[in-house]
């Protein structure tokens, strides 16, 4: 008889399992090659309880001391605005060797804030994590075991993470199903203002604006909102904590990339003025393209 392979920690911790903490959980529970023992921890009583009683990890504490005391690894899962807390919290009790690693979605602040944390722990390798992968909805009943599959999942190793860390946390995204790609904390940001930043904050716009003109049209918007208002409806349903927190941590990618969309709607807005087709039709076909090469790479 041939032993079964250990599996790749023996104790993996999520703090924070609404969408994606639970997504990791859900995951991991249904393949044990990921963690032997899978602990989850939550500030909330509610989240807390549901997670016992969805049954996706062996172990939901309240204290994340105690939580973390024979993790492996420990993901930190919560809104960025109080990832470097909940780090403050845990690495003390951490013991050496493990890895921590967080999924934000906004890395350099994260990254600003964990490092004077970090230096007082040489012995724990930090890797931070990104999937690119959600939806509107939050907490542990939104969260589904095959989310991350045919995903990106970024990360952002700082300068000197050790190389075993670096793999375990990159074997760790790939048994979720996801593909993954190292990068800077500063293009991480960057490329997420424009893929996933300026799109929710023109889809909260847009709803706001809509919502303005209620006395004109709110009746049509809702009567009608099968069109292409109903997408932008699906994002700007997201919850208002974990966006206000990327806005503002993401403050000068985002503005930038608000500006270059400004002067582009500008001159989008000229071409209709004057009636210059060429750019009208140029401004499609590439947004055509886009949505294309998006089909062909598995990511729509
Ligand atoms: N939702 C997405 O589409 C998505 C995708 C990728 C990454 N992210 C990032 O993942 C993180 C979690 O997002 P989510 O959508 O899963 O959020 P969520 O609201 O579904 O879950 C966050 C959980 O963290 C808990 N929490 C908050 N503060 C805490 C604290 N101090 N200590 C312990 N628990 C705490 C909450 O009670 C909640 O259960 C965020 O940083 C977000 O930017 C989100
Ligand atoms: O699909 C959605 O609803 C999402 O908002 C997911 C989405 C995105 O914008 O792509 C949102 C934030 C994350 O950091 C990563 C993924």
């Amino acid at each position: 008889m041939t032993d079964k392979p250990a599996p790749l920690f023996d104790t993996l911790v999520i703090i924070g399992p609404g969408l994606i903490g639970s997504s990791i959980l859900r995951r991991a529970h249904a393949d044990r090659r990921i963690a032997r023992r899978l602990v989850a921890c939550d500030i909330s009583p509610a989240v807390r309880a549901r997670v016992a009683e969805l049954g996706i990890a062996d172990a939901v504490e309240a204290d994340p001391v105690a939580a973390v005391r024979d993790a492996d690894c420990v993901i930190i899962c919560v809104p960025v605005g109080a990832i470097a807390m909940v780090a403050a919290q845990v690495l003390p009790a951490m013991k050496k060797g493990a890895i921590l690693s967080e999924v934000g979605s906004v890395k350099v602040t994260v990254m600003e804030a964990m490092a004077p944390l970090l230096s007082a722990y040489p012995d724990i390798a930090f890797v931070p994590a990104h999937p690119m992968a959600g939806t509107e909805f939050s907490g542990p009943d939104a969260g589904f075991a095959t989310l991350f599959e045919d995903r990106w999942c970024l990360l952002t190793p700082p300068v000197g993470t050790p190389a075993p860390a670096l793999a375990c946390v990159t074997t760790l995204w790939e048994m979720m199903g996801a593909r993954v790609r190292d990068m800077t904390v500063e293009h991480h940001d960057r490329v997420c203002a424009i893929v996933s930043h300026l799109p929710h904050l023109l889809a909260f716009t847009i709803c706001g604006t809509a919502d303005d003109l209620a006395d004109e049209t709110r009746s049509e918007v809702l009567d009608f909102a099968a069109s292409g208002f109903r997408d932008f409806t699906r994002i700007a349903a997201s919850d208002p904590t974990m966006w206000r927190d990327i806005f503002l941590n993401n403050r000068e990618a985002l503005l930038d990339m608000l500006d270059r969309f400004i002067a582009d709607a500008q001159a989008m807005g000229q071409a209709i003025r004057t009636g210059n087709e060429d750019v009208i039709v140029s401004r499609i076909q590439r947004g055509r393209a886009i949505r294309r090469s998006l089909i062909e790479n598995r990511q729509a």
